[in-house]
């Protein structure tokens, strides 16, 4: 049983001050966007945000949905268990599935204008039996990375500061949940940046402290010294130096969360929902610049506290001191919490705490909004009610947002008690919901694909998945299949790998040997899916989507194509290899190069989400600042002049 290294008030005051606090924020800005800039919160609004949200704050609720519990502890873990490859290979591993998704946000805003999520184009190609199949993908995709978010914050909150894990699973949501169910998708948008500010400033804090002023460590040539030294002291479990790539599980450990990762973006729909919010021409931009400032914080993260908490644990300072930490401790993703108390005390361990309350709050209320429009569109409205009204749509988001919120808190505490942990869930979730990858993108991209090869395709991509996982365990595990041979690094790759590629397989074969009589037309998806009758004047005109704004996407998907080739071939392939490939330690001039690129990449990130958004609001905030001074009149910055001003941003 771990020690916490915090008082309980610390888990309890969080929880509950940060959370309140957050929630009545949201409803106070909710109404002051309502009341003085004319954004009634109409159905369209709560789902779509008015699809005219620039590229900044995309980028940041992108970095804010894709930073999950497990992308600041499992860093930091992997940094403390296998060193300086630990922090920056979960960077590398979990980039790809932002940028290569940038294809799906761009046909989304081109062939679909009008879509509130990307399933109502699975029920109009597909028809209700077809939209279904993918659903539960949406729906299990939901659960599993809902219950990842709550797991990990639940437990690091409980194994820090002693607080009772049932209720940090109860507590944790709750103000989630209020400003969700308030503000709808706007609100998530402006929450997220805030909750992305904070984490970097944390992080820049921690990250320079450690690396410049700290006077146990303050410079990259003294941490290489101390990590030389922990390599005699406490030599790595695998034998591999803690300043080496060449660490065959730690690759193969970052490809099968890379390709699991992929299902967590193309098939969660909190992402499309992100592409249909966005104004058409800034999606890409958005989400680019978002993967790439998403990058930083696990590369950061592991290589300041994880690995300073490997450096110090000869030090009177280390919470474990003198031992190492428990294999209890690493799994619950302490190595991060210990290395900022190690460095800044109990102001460390605090501060590490408070970003791991952001990075579940902000990506929990990504997956509430997504999963509320999911069940609203294409459940409610499509199933239940096809005449709802507006007000009706409104009504079946709030009680999908809290009905979900109650559901994932009792799961979570479940799988607490069954001894689930996030690191299992992390490299599971692939077998099982991968096959919705190129489910989406041969639906979005090929008119010839059949409902016969997505009703046959995707579970069958599931089922070879999970047979092939089971028969490496039994291979890798010495003809055993338990919990622990189920979670062998190279039986999760190769369940992973078999669920992801074989459904392409699957569904191209299908559809070649028996095609339908003629192809789907693609402008079905935009003259088929129309918006609810309470939209506005702004939201009409955002989902339209003119000639000139159809070129510029096309341009954006060549830019997105030459991006991810490079990353594929630079960061994925001749980087990671070239590393691996050289056999032995980083030299000291190597390691502070690196740890100085790493420490410039933070600091261009954290001025681009923090600065940026405030930037291309600077109309919107101008108006509200006149409004609220007794400058202008609260009628008078209708949702006409929010159109104008948005015009005047995208110009
Ligand atoms: N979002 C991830 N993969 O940490």
């Amino acid at each position: 049983m771990t020690t916490p290294i915090l008082e309980q008030s610390y888990g309890y005051g969080f929880v509950l001050g940060i959370g309140a606090a957050f929630a009545l924020l949201m409803s106070l800005i909710t109404r002051v966007l309502s009341k003085y800039l004319g954004q009634v919160q109409n159905s369209e609004r709560f789902t779509t945000a008015s699809r005219s949200v620039g590229s900044g704050l995309i980028a940041s609720s992108t970095v804010s949905a894709w930073t999950w519990p497990a992308t600041l502890l499992s860093s930091g873990a992997w940094s403390y268990a296998h060193g300086v490859s630990g922090g920056f290979l979960y960077g590398v591993g979990g980039t790809i599935q932002v940028t290569l998704f940038v294809f799906v946000c761009l046909q989304i805003k081109s062939r679909a204008p009008a879509a509130h999520t990307v399933s109502e184009c699975f029920s109009v190609r597909f028809g209700p039996v077809g939209h279904w199949v993918f659903l539960c993908y949406v729906f299990a995709t939901n659960v599993l990375i809902s219950s990842l978010l709550l797991l990990g914050g639940s437990q690091g909150f409980s194994a820090t500061t002693g607080m009772n894990v049932v209720a940090a699973s109860f507590l944790l949501p709750l103000g989630v949940m209020v400003y969700t169910a308030l503000g709808g998708l706007k609100a998530t948008f402006i929450s997220d940046w805030i909750h992305t500010v904070i984490i970097y400033i944390i992080l820049l804090v921690a990250s320079y402290k450690i690396y410049c002023s700290s006077p146990l460590i303050g410079s990259p040539g003294k941490m290489y010294d101390l990590l030389q030294e922990a390599q005699i002291a406490f030599p790595s479990a695998t034998g591999q130096s803690y300043l080496s790539y060449r660490d065959s599980t730690m690759l193969m450990l970052t490809w099968t969360v890379c390709l699991g990762g992929l299902s967590s973006v193309f098939g969660d729909p909190g992402y499309s929902q992100r592409a249909i919010a966005s104004s058409s021409t800034q999606v890409f931009q958005g989400y680019t610049l978002g993967a790439l400032c998403w990058a930083v914080i696990p590369t950061v993260i592991g290589s300041s506290a994880g690995l300073a908490c490997r450096a110090l644990l000869s030090s009177p300072h280390s919470p474990t001191y003198p031992n190492e930490l428990s294999t209890e401790e690493v799994n619950n993703g302490l190595p991060v919490i210990y290395g900022l108390y190690a460095v800044m005390g109990k102001s460390g361990a605090a501060a590490g705490l408070i970003m791991l309350f952001m990075s579940v709050t902000s990506a929990s209320s990504a997956e509430l909004i997504a999963f509320s429009s999911v069940t609203t569109y294409d459940v409610y409205r499509t199933y239940i009610n096809p005449k709802a009204s507006g007000a009706q749509l409104v009504r079946a988001a709030h009680i999908a947002v809290v009905g979900f919120s109650l559901f994932m808190a009792v799961l979570s505490v479940v799988f607490n008690y069954v001894g689930v942990t996030v690191g299992w869930l992390l490299t599971f979730s692939g077998i099982i919901v991968n096959p919705s990858v190129f489910t989406v993108v041969i639906t979005l991209f090929w008119s010839k694909m059949t409902r016969l090869a997505l009703v046959i395709g995707a579970p069958l991509g599931t089922l070879s998945g999970v047979l092939c996982w089971i028969a490496g365990a039994y291979c890798f595990g010495n003809n055993v299949v338990d919990k622990d041979t189920l979670n062998i690094t190279k039986a999760t790759f190769i369940g992973n790998c078999t669920a992801l590629f074989s459904t392409p397989l699957y569904i191209v074969l299908v559809s070649l040997l028996k095609p339908d009589p003629e192809p789907f037309d693609m402008n079905k998806f935009c003259t088929s899916i129309t918006l609810a009758d309470d939209m506005d004047a702004e939201e009409e005109h955002a989902a339209e989507l003119p000639a000139n704004e159809q070129k510029k996407l096309r341009s954006h998907i060549w830019a997105a194509a030459v991006i991810n080739i490079v990353l594929v071939l630079g960061v994925y392939v001749v980087l990671p290899l070239g590393l691996y490939g050289s056999n032995h330690d980083l030299s000291k001039a190597s390691f502070t190069g690196f740890i100085v690129v790493v420490l410039m990449w933070l600091l261009v990130a954290a001025m681009y989400i923090i600065l940026f958004p405030l930037w291309q609001g600077r109309h919107s905030i101008k108006v509200l600042l006149q409004v609220l001074l007794g400058r202008g009149s609260a009628d008078g910055t209708s949702s006409v002049e929010v159109v104008q001003l948005q015009q005047e941003q995208k110009s």
